[in-house]
């Protein structure tokens, strides 16, 4: 394990299971349809590169990176678009790819982002899920993990920009989160 990281909370055997069975619930429920998902960068990529690998029905993918205006690991509300879907998702059955949901604010403004350019539908997938940070409902349609209120990263999930390569979720040793 990394020397800074306090425990391992999911392990690569784990995420890989979990984002197979997502992606078999998915192939399940989009029968007969195209799929675009967006991915949101960065802490999506990871994620939704080992997703499409096990969804069997007809899958494209787009990006968009946003930034929230608060400083650090505190989300503000404040959403800014730093890049854009490359193309119209209007009559698109759409599905938002995120790597954690915590306080809902960056969600709730890409779904109604979103919804204004006219998709024929609109889900959520995400991997993780912090339940006990959330400031709005979002709803979430495909949920990996619910995971108790700690800092985590690994497998795309960054502090500071680091740690996205490691291949488990691991719990960050608070020295290192408040150093
Ligand atoms: O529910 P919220 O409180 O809004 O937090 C969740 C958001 O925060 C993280 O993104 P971040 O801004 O850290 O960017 P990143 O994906 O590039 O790491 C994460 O990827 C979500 O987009
Ligand atoms: O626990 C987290 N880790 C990394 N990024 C995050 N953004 C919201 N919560 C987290």
């Amino acid at each position: 394990m990394h020397p800074h990281m306090k425990e391992i909370l999911l392990d690569e055997q784990q995420i890989k299971e979990r984002v197979l069975q997502l992606g078999q619930q998915i192939t399940r429920d989009y029968q007969g349809q195209n799929i675009l998902m967006v991915g949101i960068l960065k802490g999506a990529m990871i994620f939704l590169a080992d997703l499409v690998r096990n969804i069997d029905v007809p899958t494209s993918f787009d990006f968009m990176a946003v930034s929230s205006y608060g400083a650090g690991a505190v989300s503000s509300g404040a959403v800014r678009i730093l890049k854009d879907l490359d193309k119209s998702i209007d009559g698109r059955h759409v599905i938002i790819v995120e790597d954690i949901v915590d306080t809902g604010l960056t969600l709730q403004y890409l779904v109604e982002n979103m919804k204004a350019r006219g998709p024929a539908s609109l889900k959520i997938c995400t991997l993780l899920d912090k339940p006990s940070r959330r400031k709005v409902d979002v709803p979430v349609d495909y949920n990996g993990f619910s995971i108790p209120d700690e800092f985590v990263v690994g497998y795309g999930l960054d502090y500071n920009e680091r740690y996205r390569n490691l291949p488990y979720i691991a719990v960050l040793k608070p020295e290192i989160y408040r150093s």
